[in-house]
């Protein structure tokens, strides 16, 4: 968290389900998240992950349950959300400046994710991994206190997987928060994991 963030973030999940179409596909859901804290959100294909994160961000709405979220959010998921005919540097700064986040938090995030020689570039032209690399930097530079990471080290090299998790490091040093869905265990010290089984409950 930084001194622009007033409040300590937390995310507090109770008995919370989730339907997506005519299907539950998450119930249970417990989860009590604080600043500081790294949450390795783990499962098989399909156990709800991906909608988990989501329904955190806002983007879905819960079923039944009790779901609060303080503190602003950043997704990082396969939507790049970048505007494919804007430049990495513009459309950087267009999301930073939504955001909440400076001309400065984008230098950095584009230097953090190894962008700088190509700001000028198209998002379109960019490889799977720069693509994944540019999205991760629009989380880096949103001033957000709650990151939520979908598979963030798929398609990285080892470099870039390095500089993300120093950026993670120092986003919970600074009182952030982060969820992180993967099948790898992260490679930093997680506070706790949070294992979905096949069908969208806590294990
Ligand atoms: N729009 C939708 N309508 C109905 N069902 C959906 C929709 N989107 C996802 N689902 C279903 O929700 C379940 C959970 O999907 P989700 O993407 O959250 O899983 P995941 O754990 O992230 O999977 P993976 O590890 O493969 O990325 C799956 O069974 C999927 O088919």
């Amino acid at each position: 968290m930084t001194a622009r963030q007033a409040y300590a973030p937390f995310i507090r999940l109770e008995n919370v389900a989730i339907n997506r179409g005519n299907r539950r596909v998450l119930s249970g859901m417990m989860l009590d998240a604080n600043a500081g804290d790294l949450i390795w959100v783990r499962g098989a294909n399909g156990c709800g992950k991906s909608t988990l994160l989501r329904t955190i961000a806002g983007l879905l709405d819960i079923t039944s349950g009790r779901a609060e979220v303080e503190g602003r959010v950043a997704l990082s998921d396969e939507n790049l959300a970048l505007e494919p005919n804007m430049t990495v540097g513009h459309a950087l700064k267009f999301w930073a400046d939504l955001d909440g986040g400076t001309p400065a938090d984008c230098d950095s995030a584009l230097s953090e994710m190894d962008l700088l020689s190509l700001c000028d570039v198209p998002v379109r032209y960019l490889s799977t991994g720069q693509k994944k690399r540019a999205g991760l930097a629009r989380v880096l530079s949103s001033n957000a206190a709650i990151w939520l990471l979908d598979e963030p080290y798929n398609g990285l090299d080892s470099a870039s997987s390095a500089h993300l998790d120093r950026a993670i490091l120092r986003h919970l040093a600074a009182g952030g928060l982060t969820l992180l869905a993967a099948h790898q265990s992260p490679s930093i010290n997680i506070t706790q994991s949070l294992l979905l089984d096949s069908s969208g409950q806590m294990a």
